[in-house]
């Protein structure tokens, strides 16, 4: 594994050699968090998103993570989610049920998952008022210049667009700087309508994990990651920078393979 500070402060760069090493990478880092956050104030606040993310956490379902992770202070939201049943298999919540969550000892109580039964708008609304209660009790910490909520990590994907949780390029909810929950009803991606975290609440964060892999997302680093000067696109992840908090890129060798001055040594 290659790790390098950016030097422009986007964070953190593991770039793992192939996907089993990212996963074991990803594994670790997720159990030291957690552990480091239970010791500190008794839970750990993780907010997920779909996508491969899941199956890229597939290490801690098993051995010696499956054991060793205090899961019963595990308290699990999610950055974004498709407005869809929570049986339909587009749905995040069953994306993380089926791959992670049924497969290690979480409190059902402390998965807090969308309305499934209610329009966007309304789903949005309830999911900050939830963690609106949850901030309060102090199950999520809170940042220490607001009352926003400071998850101790969330975890995104990012699209060949660059667009992470359900925030896309040029979409008016990047500008969305009061709420902090907001909804969109024409996503690129399908299905259209989502619920996602504002930036304030990523960058809110105690730490954000990045996990891209594949060719694909290749230019889309670049872009979010070096310094590409003047024209530099407002590229959704490139908005990510926690204030208060930590950013950590994982990626593969391919998703690495446009960023600037990187050498490999074999
Ligand atoms: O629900 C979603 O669609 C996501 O949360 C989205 O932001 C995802 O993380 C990226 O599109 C990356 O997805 P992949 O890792 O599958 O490319």
């Amino acid at each position: 594994m290659a790790v390098s500070e950016a030097n422009n402060g986007r964070g953190e760069l593991r770039i793992l050699e192939n996907l089993d090493e990212l996963r074991t990478d990803l594994a670790d880092y997720i159990a030291e968090l957690s552990e480091a956050a239970v010791k500190e104030r008794g839970a750990f606040a993780i907010a997920l998103s779909g996508g491969s993310l899941i199956d890229l956490m597939g290490k801690l379902c098993e051995a010696p993570y499956n054991k060793t992770v205090d899961w019963a202070k595990w308290h699990i939201f999610w950055a974004d989610e498709r407005v869809v049943a929570k049986n339909h298999s587009d749905s995040n919540y069953k994306l993380a049920k089926d791959g992670l969550l049924s497969k290690v000892p979480i409190v059902p109580g402390h998965v807090h998952s969308i309305n499934d039964s209610v329009s966007a708008e309304e789903a949005a609304d309830d999911y900050m008022f939830v963690i609106r209660q949850l901030v309060k009790t102090r199950m999520v910490n809170v940042a220490d210049i607001s009352d926003c909520p400071k998850f101790d990590l969330i975890l995104l994907g990012m699209g060949p667009d660059g667009h992470i949780a359900s925030l896309f390029p040029n979409h008016s909810a990047l500008d969305e700087t009061d709420e902090w929950v907001t909804f969109i009803i024409d996503s690129p991606k399908p299905p259209p309508e989502r619920i996602t975290f504002t930036l304030l609440v990523i960058n809110s964060a105690s730490n954000v994990a990045m996990v891209v892999t594949g060719e694909s997302k290749a230019e889309a680093v670049h872009l979010a990651v070096d310094n590409i000067g003047p024209d530099c696109p407002s590229l959704p992840a490139r908005l990510v920078h926690p204030t208060e908090g930590k950013l950590v890129w994982f990626l593969d060798k391919q998703a690495a393979s446009k960023l600037d001055g990187l050498q490999f040594s074999d």
